[in-house]
C-alpha cells in the first residue's frame, strides 16, 4: 500500500503499490529511470503545496492512487459532467489521489477540477503531442508529460492502485480494456470499476456477457470489474476490495 509519508519528490512518490502483481523490484527500478517526465513537469503553487504536504504528512498509509478514464469530448450533457465531478469529489474527500489524462477537456476536466476544488491531490499524465496542440492542463494538478498515448496509458497504470472508467469514446475504451485484460491475464491485481451514467455501459456489459456465454471470453469479465451508478459507493467498494 502506498503511504503518503513515503512520498518525497514527485518522481519518488510513485512507489510500488499494494495492487501490483508485477515484479515490484523491476517496477521500482523502472520508476527511477525510464519514466522521468519527457517534456515538462508543471508544478503549480497548489501542486507544490500538495507535494510539500505529502512530504511532511503524518497521515497513516491507506490512501490510493485512483485512475480515472473518461471522455475528452467537450460536447456532453450535464448528466455526464455531474457524474464525473461527483467521482472527483468522492476520490478527494476519501483522501485518495486522482490520476487521469491531464487535460481540461470533457469528463476528464470535470472530474479533475472537482477533485482539486475539494482539496484533493490530482496527477495528470499528459502527452507531448497533445500538449503541442495547445490542449490546456487542469489548473492545480501535478503534471507529468509522456511521449505519446501508449506511454501515457502505461504510466497511468503504473501509478495507480485502482481504476474507474466513466463513459467515453475510443480512448476510454482502449484504456478500460487494457486494464481488465491485464487483470484477466494476471499481470495486474487491481480493483476496476465502471461508473455507469444513464445506462451508458449496459450495451457493453451485455456484449461482454454474451461473449462469455458463447465461450468467446474464457473467463467472466465481471470477475475483473464491478459496475456502479454511485460514485461514493464505488469509492467505498475500492477501499474494501484491497
Ligand atoms: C482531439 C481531441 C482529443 C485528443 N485526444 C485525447 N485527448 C485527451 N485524452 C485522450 C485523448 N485520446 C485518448 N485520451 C485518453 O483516453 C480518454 C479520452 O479518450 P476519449 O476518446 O475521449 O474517450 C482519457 O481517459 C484519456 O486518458 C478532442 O476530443
Amino acid at each position: 500500500m502506498r503511504s503518503r509519508t513515503r512520498q518525497g519528490t514527485l518522481k519518488r512518490s510513485y512507489a510500488p503499490t499494494w495492487s501490483k502483481a508485477v515484479n515490484s523490484q523491476k517496477h521500482a527500478a523502472n520508476l527511477g529511470t525510464s519514466f522521468a517526465p519527457t517534456c515538462r513537469q508543471l508544478l503549480s503553487p497548489n501542486s507544490m503545496r500538495n507535494v510539500q504536504d505529502a512530504e511532511n504528512s503524518s497521515l497513516p498509509g491507506g490512501f490510493m492512487n485512483i485512475c480515472v478514464f473518461c471522455s475528452s469530448s467537450n460536447n456532453l450533457d450535464d448528466i455526464y459532467l455531474d457524474a464525473a465531478a461527483a467521482l472527483g469529489r468522492a476520490i478527494a474527500r476519501h483522501g485518495h489521489t486522482l490520476v487521469f489524462g491531464g487535460y481540461d477537456m470533457g469528463l476528464m476536466g470535470a472530474s479533475a477540477r472537482a477533485a482539486v476544488e475539494a482539496g484533493g491531490r490530482v496527477i495528470g499524465i499528459t502527452t507531448e503531442g497533445l500538449s503541442a496542440k495547445g490542449r490546456a492542463v487542469v489548473a492545480g494538478i501535478e503534471e507529468e508529460c509522456t511521449t505519446d498515448l501508449s506511454a501515457r496509458k502505461k504510466r497511468m497504470v503504473e501509478l495507480s492502485d485502482a481504476f474507474v472508467t466513466l463513459p467515453g469514446g475510443l480512448g476510454t475504451f482502449d484504456e478500460f480494456f487494457s486494464v481488465i485484460s491485464r487483470v484477466k491475464a494476471g499481470e495486474l491485481n487491481a480493483p476496476s470499476a465502471l461508473l455507469d451514467v444513464d445506462g451508458f455501459f449496459k450495451p457493453l456489459a451485455a456484449l461482454l456477457d454474451d461473449a462469455y456465454a458463447r465461450g468467446l471470453n474464457s473467463s467472466n469479465w465481471r470477475a475483473a470489474c464491478e459496475i456502479f451508478d454511485d460514485a461514493e459507493a464505488l469509492v467505498a467498494w475500492i477501499e474494501n476490495a484491497r
